[in-house]
């Protein structure tokens, strides 16, 4: 099996690209340590503290920012940091090839509960010029790599550059991460989709049908029978997605008018369609292409429809109908 190193040298990864997902990487052995670890190392439960989005933050939400922080502060390639945790832009040195946006730990609400959580990495390249926040406001076709770590029963590393997606697994014998599918690929067909069906009552019209027809299985329109599945945390569920195809989604609500989408462009859902379109699949808001989006700040947040190809494009067909005629939508 190959070893990190020896994929992207045959990828022919040049060589800052390459340093920078080694400091990734090797921070990502490190966070998985201190998760696994969990309680005997005190590192479970909340702090005291809120983030930037008004969310509570968990102790390892600080720990992980604070790991990848300073390891990303520490790489001669990185030229400025955006993170979830991270109420604004760090600016990391002069001349770096590389900004880096990060969900540190996503899936939060399962640390305690010992269950998945992963870290989220976007890279962008580095504007010439003064750093500022203006220059990580880049549409995700811009990303020149993107990947997660996922923290379960084994850890594993999914990783593009723009050549497909491959999937490494930690070795925990050799804390080394080796080479377990050279490319990923997502069915066009599916018959599994997840969505927090508790915000039922709050979302659109396009999903209250799209969701209410695959609940009908045999007997609806589709004529099929849907499973359903939420981890939720998105790296599980996009995981999941890229492993046996599937469709993910994070809709538009109105539970909260000021805050009408839940997960965040920049270190969640540009990264995940990067790894979703290179996997074969699709990605998208329920209007546009989620990586054509121009982004307007670093923590916006977006609608998601993911996965496979065919099950977005029939999720997207709801969404071109016009419902305001119907009396019960
Ligand atoms: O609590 P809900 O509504 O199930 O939302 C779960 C979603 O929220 C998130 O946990 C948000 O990520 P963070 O834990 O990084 O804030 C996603 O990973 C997941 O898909
Ligand atoms: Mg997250
Ligand atoms: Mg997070």
């Amino acid at each position: 099996m190959q070893t990190l190193a020896q994929n992207l040298s045959s990828q022919g990864i040049e060589a800052p690209l390459s340093q920078l997902i080694h400091t990734l990487a090797d921070t990502s052995k490190a966070i998985s340590h201190a998760v696994r670890h969990g309680a005997l190392a005190g590192v479970l439960g909340a702090t005291e503290q809120e983030n930037v989005q008004g969310e509570t933050q968990k102790k390892l939400d600080v720990i992980t920012n604070d790991m990848l922080k300073d390891a990303l502060k520490a790489d001669s390639t990185v030229r400025g940091l955006a993170s979830e945790e991270e109420d604004y832009i760090v600016e990391v040195g002069q001349s770096g090839d590389f900004l880096v946006c990060f969900d540190p730990l996503d899936g939060s609400s399962n640390i305690d509960i010992n269950s998945l959580v992963g870290t989220i990495f976007s890279v962008l390249p580095a504007p010439s010029g003064e750093l500022s926040e203006k220059s990580f406001l880049q549409a995700g076709r811009n990303q020149v790599a993107a990947g997660y770590v996922l923290y379960g029963p084994s850890t594993m590393l999914a990783l593009t550059t723009g050549k497909g997606v491959q999937l490494f697994t930690l070795n925990p014998d050799t804390n080394e991460y080796l080479l377990t599918c050279e490319a990923m690929s997502i069915s066009k067909d599916t018959s599994e989709f997840a969505i927090n069906m508790s915000n039922q009552r709050f979302w659109e019209a396009p999903m209250q049908t799209y969701i209410s027809d695959l609940l009908l299985g045999k007997i609806g329109p589709r004529e099929k029978s849907f499973n359903m599945r939420w981890i939720a945390a998105m790296v599980g569920d996009v995981h999941r997605v890229l492993s046996r195809g599937g469709l993910f989604t994070y809709p538009t609500d109105n539970k909260n008018p000021e805050k009408p989408y839940k997960l965040r462009l920049m270190y969640e859902a540009n990264p995940m369609s990067f790894l979703v379109e290179q996997a074969g699949g699709k990605a998208s808001t329920g209007y546009e292409a989620i990586m054509d989006i121009a982004p307007t700040d670093i923590h916006q947040r977006v609608a998601v429809i993911l996965g496979s190809a065919n099950e977005v494009d029939a999720c997207l067909e709801y969404h071109s109908v016009d419902y305001s005629e119907e009396p019960n939508l």
